[in-house]
């Protein structure tokens, strides 16, 4: 479309002056009017057919929502090369997601104070740890401190590296390699790679004999600590990923599962994606900016004039954060999450600012939900408004949806389409419906503006 733009643009020809420059003939003056209107109308096609082929997407919602994960998904989908060349670098991102899990269960173990069972408790009350346990827990802990060490050296410069708290004792404590998504990396780091795969190789089986203890299994129930459902969990395939062989492949999700905590240093975040090979979406390339809910869209805001240009939104909402409540940092108030989330929503929804935006909302985190409700959660005990409806997965999510919907109808100043998806974002899959959705919209918008692409 564009070269034959600018092939239609050179058939333009401005019509020739008449002789005498004093008494310029109508018809002379016609011509040349309609030349430059032809000429005029061109360029103004070609500049946005220009930037048409450029998507230009905000991707926002509040913190652990998924937006990186559905960000790599996106780079995986259009730039496949690209990241699978970077699949090396994720490792010690995925071994360190693995330690600090394995640390964090250590520390819980060797910390937390069983109770003696006694002949009134005994169903509930856990045993003390047999002290064959309690020194395999010491040898893992004392080997992965160092291993922790190093890895940590592997994607960031000590300085960068920012601890959000040590070892708490009911999740996993994040780490962040500062702004930058590709964790940073040096040449003589592969050394310390090379260190912490030794001593990974050395206590693999140790790591596996305690993980996979009845008792252990039991103090984290006793502790209500849930593992499986915190991000960067991978301790069910610890022998597969401490395998001095192993290499993050694109065809696994362990890339889309690991987190690193982005501190958002810059909001919003902006990520240029090329698309490398001709699939059918039409677009050439991808700006996203990246931004979290308290990042608010206000019209005064110094990068309110990107919007103007935003073609979709994309906003996450973790459907499995129903039973978690934040601190709302203007009020101060503990506030359910999803509650939060529903508000976000009606205030991005009733700007004017964002009325020509194509909105894109994505429930995230539904495997975890899933499991949630079917360990017998009670979806209405945290969200009362739910009354007496069936506890049940389906059920429940075609409430929210009817909310994200009836809140989307009342509160946005001018009808717009709205897709709603629900989605796991560590599926590699998931990417491909939003990806539909977003190519609905941007060839609905490229036809009303009369791109035709
Ligand atoms: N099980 C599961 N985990 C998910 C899903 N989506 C994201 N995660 C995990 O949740 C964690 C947090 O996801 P991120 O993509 O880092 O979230 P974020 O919104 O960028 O987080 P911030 O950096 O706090 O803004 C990561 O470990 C992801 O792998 C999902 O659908 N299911």
């Amino acid at each position: 479309m564009g070269d034959e733009l600018i092939q239609n643009r050179s058939s333009i020809t401005m019509p020739s002056p008449p002789l005498s420059s004093h008494h310029p003939p109508r018809i002379w003056r016609k011509q040349l009017s309609k030349a430059i209107d032809a000429s005029l109308l061109l360029e103004e096609k070609l500049r946005r057919s220009k930037e048409s082929y450029n998507l230009k997407i905000i991707l926002i919602g509040p913190k652990q929502c998924g937006k990186t994960t559905l960000l790599k998904g996106l780079r995986n989908c259009c730039a496949p090369k690209a990241f699978k060349v970077e699949a090396d670098v994720w490792r010690p991102v995925i071994r360190l997601n693995l330690v600090r899990t394995m640390n964090f269960v250590t520390n819980l173990v060797l910390h937390s104070q069983p109770r003696r069972t006694t002949s009134d408790d005994r169903q509930s009350a856990p045993p003390i740890l047999p002290s064959g346990l309690r020194q395999l827990a010491e040898t893992v802990a004392s080997v992965l401190r160092e291993v922790e060490e190093t890895l940590l050296n592997c994607i960031a410069p000590p300085e960068k590296i920012l601890q959000a708290g040590w070892y708490p004792l009911n999740r996993v404590a994040e780490f962040s390699s500062g702004h930058t998504l590709i964790p940073f990396r040096r040449e003589h780091m592969r050394e310390e790679e090379r260190r912490a795969d030794q001593l990974l190789s050395a206590c693999v089986h140790d790591m596996h004999a305690l993980w996979t203890a009845d008792m252990i299994q039991q103090i984290l129930v006793e502790q209500n600590v849930a593992l499986q459902n915190q991000p960067g969990f991978f301790l069910d395939d610890l022998r597969r990923i401490c395998d001095a062989g192993y290499v993050p492949t694109t065809s696994k999700d362990d890339i889309l599962r690991t987190r690193v905590h982005n501190p958002f240093i810059v909001c919003p975040g902006k990520h240029e994606i090329e698309r490398e090979s001709p699939f059918p979406w039409a677009f050439r390339s991808l700006t996203v900016y990246e931004m979290r809910s308290r990042c608010t869209i206000s019209d005064r805001a110094p990068w309110a004039q990107f919007v103007d240009n935003v073609d979709c939104l994309i906003f996450l909402i973790p459907i499995s954060a129903f039973d978690e409540t934040h601190y709302e940092n203007e009020t101060g108030v503990e506030i359910n999450r999803l509650e939060a989330s529903l508000n976000h929503w009606r205030l991005l929804c009733s700007k004017k600012l964002l009325a020509s935006v194509q909105f894109t909302v994505c429930l995230n985190k539904i495997d975890i939900f899933t499991r949630k409700i079917e360990s017998g959660k009670q979806f209405s005990k945290y969200v009362t408004s739910y009354g007496r409806q069936p506890n049940d997965p389906e059920a429940i999510i075609e409430y929210i949806c009817r909310k994200v919907q009836g809140i989307h109808k009342k509160s946005s100043p001018r009808g717009r389409n709205l897709h709603l998806h629900c989605i796991c974002a560590t599926d590699p899959t998931a990417v491909l419906s939003v990806m539909s959705g977003l190519r609905a919209d941007i060839t609905a918008k490229t036809l009303y503006q009369g791109h035709f692409l």
